[in-house]
């Protein structure tokens, strides 16, 4: 008997060669892509497809294409179908279903669709792979994160300017100025500068002035957020059946980053926590205190006011900054390189510098406040103002344009249909299935001639001139509805032709923050170094699959300003 178990065990290891493990491993991976394949939701044919079409063929050349040709499929895709209102479905990653990417006048009938019929937040979750990336399902499916954002931060931006406006000040003079002289210029990277410029603004109004300088805090944000954007690149290549293991598997440097960083937020909100319940009890010290308004202090409010006592766990608060560092971070940091690159690459001789300069000291100089000495380290000198920053037109349209021009995403404003009955299409008459993935061609519209004058070319000014020509109009000739009209030029506008921000009632709620700190970020450079035009063409960013590869590598030419014009 022990004999004929040897010799089984034996003859199973002989087969068992490093040629047929890879080989079964190979045959595993792609049924596991069939299953996948089969299970997604099917599209009618009467919808055109842009790619290499239909057919298992052609989906096998669509999934080796997919990485390298995306983008020139969305340019395909709008030229031949958005431009004649029609949709069009395009090939998506291996482990994805197809995207319709509906023409622009099927815009308001698809962001007007309620939640319950077609979901925003599903199809983020997806698109993210949040079940795994947010620390697993609990975290992901939770829209609490969202409803904080949207109900206090806009209301609250006046009072959070003054602080604001400190973490610019020391960290762009770190980031950007460190070392700097008014003799010589010195090399910066762009990308590494904006990232020690972003995070600690950022946490600023998320977890307040007491952890937001905090290097090891501020890195492992970063690096939470560098494994999310990397785990989706690898989760995109991997069959959806095997996410749950592989999912869970390549998302553990997450929750190590996370925790790290539990280290300086978790003692601070246990705090904050402790404060409250001490004014609640009506402690005489504290008669006189206020908490700080940070993202923190609002999530407390609301927990409060809707009995929602498990949302006032430490451990869950810090879970649940995690999506608002992701939503906020790279897109910021990649926002403000795209400015600059597209600033520092326009003609020297459009003086759009000394534009954004003489705008930036007139305005602080008429709308800001005096600052007080001391604050946080910081002198005083001119500060910034929710009023002041309202009217950095020039600066708004620089912002706004390179949002247009050098847009960081192909297809933007994801919606999965999640009605068990589907979704019919009333102006093309088709139907789709629950599961069925719609989109918009920012590409497409954020380029067409019939939208934009040059729509290649960077005109900074392109929305500012028409606002600064009505301010100069003398009061009596001012219309006020055209004076309406012209403020939605603003950068925090968004339209069925600009899609940066999205659109509708999901539209990016953190906009009007961003609007704030990009512009007191740029106004800072501007007023205190001298930045150098960069010679040649503009470094371009490389497309994999719909997700842009910045030109992370580029560096720019700073040095001190002799009379810096603010603090
Ligand atoms: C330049 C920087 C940013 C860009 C370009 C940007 C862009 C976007 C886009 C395109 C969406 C999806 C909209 C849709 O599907 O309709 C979005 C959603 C969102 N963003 Fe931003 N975002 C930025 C910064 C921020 C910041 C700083 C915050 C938070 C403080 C934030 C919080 C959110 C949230 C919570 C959502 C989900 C909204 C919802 O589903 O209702 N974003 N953002």
């Amino acid at each position: 008997m022990a004999d004929h178990q040897l010799s089984l065990r034996a003859q199973l290891l002989d087969c068992l060669t490093i040629g047929r493990v890879i080989l079964s491993i190979i045959l595993f991976f792609i049924g596991s892509f069939v299953l996948d394949y089969t299970w997604r939701p099917s599209y009618p044919s009467s919808i055109p497809m842009v790619g290499h079409g239909r057919g298992l063929v052609n989906t096998i050349r669509n999934i080796a294409n997919y990485m390298f040709h995306y983008r020139e499929w969305v340019i395909e895709g709008y030229e031949k179908h958005s431009k004649s209102d029609r949709a069009f479905i395009i090939p998506a990653s291996l482990s994805r279903p197809h995207d319709i990417v509906l023409p622009r006048s099927q815009t308001a009938w698809l962001l007007e669709r309620p939640d319950h019929i077609v979901s925003a937040h599903e199809a983020h979750n997806d698109v993210l792979y949040s079940d795994y990336n947010l620390l697993g399902r609990e975290n992901a499916r939770t829209t609490w994160y969202n409803r904080v954002i949207h109900k206090f931060l806009a209301r609250n931006l006046p009072v959070l300017v003054p602080g604001l406006d400190q973490e610019v000040s020391h960290s762009v003079d770190v980031a950007f100025g460190a070392g700097t002289t008014p003799d010589d210029y010195k090399e910066v990277n762009l990308w590494n500068a904006w990232l020690g410029v972003v995070p600690q603004v950022t946490n600023r109004m998320l977890v307040g002035r007491d952890i937001c300088r905090n290097e090891e805090f501020n890195k492992s944000m970063v690096a939470f957020v560098d494994a999310f954007v990397l785990n989706c690149l690898i989760l995109n290549l991997i069959p959806k059946i095997l996410h749950p293991v592989f999912g869970r598997l390549v998302t553990t440097p997450n929750w190590w980053h996370w925790r790290k960083a539990t280290k300086h937020s978790v003692p601070v909100i246990e705090k904050r926590l402790r404060d409250f319940a001490r004014k609640e009890a009506g402690d005489p010290a504290y008669d006189s205190w206020t908490p700080p308004e940070d993202f923190i202090t609002w999530t407390i409010r609301l927990a409060k006011a809707e009995n929602a006592t498990a949302e006032l766990d430490p451990y869950t608060i810090s879970k649940r900054l995690l999506p608002i560092q992701f939503a906020a971070i790279h897109t910021t940091v990649l926002t403000g390189h795209g400015v600059l690159l597209d600033l520092l690459s326009s003609d020297p001789a459009d003086g759009v510098l000394e534009g954004l300069r003489e705008e930036a000291a007139r305005v602080l100089a008429e709308d800001g406040e005096d600052g007080q000495d001391g604050q946080d380290g910081q002198g005083g000198g001119r500060r910034w103002t929710k009023n002041a920053l309202a009217r950095l037109y020039r600066l708004d349209s620089a912002i706004r344009e390179s949002q247009r021009v050098s847009n960081f995403s192909a297809t933007l404003v994801e919606r999965k249909v999640v009605a068990p009955e589907g979704l019919t299409n009333p102006a093309e008459g088709w139907h789709v299935p629950q599961g069925a993935y719609l989109t918009f061609n920012l590409q497409g519209l954020h380029h067409d001639p019939e939208l934009y004058d040059r729509p290649e070319e960077y005109d900074a000014f392109r929305f500012s001139r028409p606002r600064e020509a009505y301010e100069a109009l003398p009061a009596e000739k001012k219309d006020p509805e055209e004076g309406l009209r012209l403020k939605k030029l603003g950068m925090v506008t968004t339209g069925d032709a600009h899609l940066a921000f999205g659109h509708g009632r999901h539209a990016c709620p953190g906009r009007f923050f961003v609007a704030h700190e990009l512009k007191m970020v740029i106004a800072h450079l501007l007023l205190n170094y001298d930045l150098r035009h960069l010679t040649g063409e503009r470094p371009r960013p490389k497309w994999v699959g719909g997700t842009i590869i910045p030109p992370t590598e580029a560096t720019i030419q700073i040095k001190k300003r002799k009379a810096a014009t603010a603090a």
